[in-house]
């Protein structure tokens, strides 16, 4: 089908006089899947809440399939074809992973009834098709509370689209993952925008650029911006209101930071694990205890990915800077290009590190110190 699924007509959401969401206008394409994001308190939870029908917009009109919500009650919208997923996951724990998908493909949703009687053979079909959607077919007969977190998610994702929904609605769905779920997480949702249209919210950008195609950024109430993810971490909009959060180091620690990610990101071809450990590497750098470094690690994701100056940032170091920076990016080069077959820097890291090198302009005997000194670091680390 081709034409808008969603549509939100300048919805003012108030509770008192607070607007939460303001004159806010937005459109969804059948069969399109968007990622929303926004800093805390831009108004997401009530964007979703909104659509599903918890709660009422004070002015403007939210249509779906090209009928006003208004005044239908949220069970009923979730009839119309609404699926919404909370960011923890609601799965019977005792109950097994195919019986929890039988439970959710059973319209009349009553445990003793799903339990009890024979399922009819398109059922049988559709749960077995889903388990594989999902990727737990060989989870099928254990019970739901032996599941990982990323499972339960996934299964919940199939619980819902179980229940045939034309939109799904996925708030926060890799949060508290570890980076093997998130892509599986990521590929399922890619999987299933094939035949549903999605709205996922998301504070993870490494798992937004996985998966979006098109981003909406909220700021308070309204949308700031829509665009590809690349669009929108260069829109000047966008980094002052993420800037406008302070990060939790000063500017010129971040301009060091951003221009040893830059050298690294220069390389496209870095795995997902390959870039968190950059990133849990720098945040090591001024951020001292563990806490601090996950809040800098989280900061990086947004403000690495933003264009760098890098000639102008390396005129405003120090001596001593200069050095911090060419050690850093001479370690993480050399750490995510410890691959077994290929022990050796790939063109573009050669390239980059090479430019970066002549950039930061230091005598050529401190450069050998500098990089025989981190081999060294890294050998005896090996050891
Ligand atoms: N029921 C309510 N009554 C009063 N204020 C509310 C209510 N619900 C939300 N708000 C306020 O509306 C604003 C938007 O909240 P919302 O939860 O939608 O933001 P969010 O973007 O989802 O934030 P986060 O990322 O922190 O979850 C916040 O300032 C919040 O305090």
């Amino acid at each position: 089908m081709t034409g808008k699924i969603l549509e939100i007509e300048d919805v003012t959401v108030s509770f008192g006089g607070f607007k939460a969401i303001n004159h806010l206008n937005f459109n969804l394409d059948y069969g399109e899947l968007r990622v929303i994001i926004g800093p805390n308190g831009a108004g997401k939870t009530t964007f979703l809440d909104t659509i599903t029908g918890k709660v009422q917009p004070t002015e403007g009109r939210v249509l779906f399939k090209g009928r006003n919500l208004r005044d239908i009650p949220e069970y009923a919208i979730a009839r119309l074809g609404i699926g919404r997923k909370f960011q923890t996951p609601r799965v019977y724990l005792n109950l097994t992973v195919k019986e929890n998908l039988d439970l959710a493909c059973n319209k009349d949703k009553n445990v003793l009834s799903t339990l009890f009687r024979r399922p009819e053979s398109s059922e049988y079909r559709k749960v077995g098709s889903l388990l594989e959607t999902i990727g737990l077919v060989s989870r099928a007969d254990l019970p739901a509370a032996l599941l990982s977190h990323g499972e339960k998610q996934r299964l919940e994702i199939g619980m819902l689209v179980a229940q045939s929904p034309d939109l799904l609605l996925v708030d926060e769905p890799v949060a508290g993952l570890t980076d093997e779920e998130t892509e599986n997480v990521g590929n399922l949702l890619l999987a299933l925008a094939e035949s549903h249209a999605i709205i996922v919210i998301e504070h993870d950008m490494e798992f937004v650029r996985q998966i979006a195609r098109k981003v909406t950024v909220l700021h308070q109430g309204s949308v700031l911006c829509e665009g590809t993810m690349d669009q929108i971490q260069n829109d000047p909009k966008v980094i002052e209101v993420y800037l406008g959060q302070q990060p939790s180091i000063s500017s010129h620690q971040l301009k060091i930071l951003r221009i040893i990610g830059a050298m690294a990101l220069a390389d496209g071809t870095l795995e997902p694990a390959e870039i968190d450990l950059m990133l849990s590497r720098l945040s090591q750098v001024f951020a001292h205890d563990v806490e601090e470094q996950n809040k800098l690690k989280e900061e990086l994701k947004i403000y690495l990915y933003q264009d760098v100056s890098v000639e102008s940032f390396i005129d405003e170091l120090t001596e001593k800077e200069k050095e911090l920076v060419l050690r850093l990016s001479y370690e993480i080069i050399s750490i995510s290009s410890r691959h077994p077959n290929e022990p050796n820097l790939n063109q573009d890291e050669r390239v980059a590190y090479r430019e970066m090198v002549n950039l930061l302009d230091l005598p050529f005997g401190k450069v050998q110190e500098i990089e025989i000194e981190v081999k060294e670091k890294l050998n005896q680390q090996k050891l």
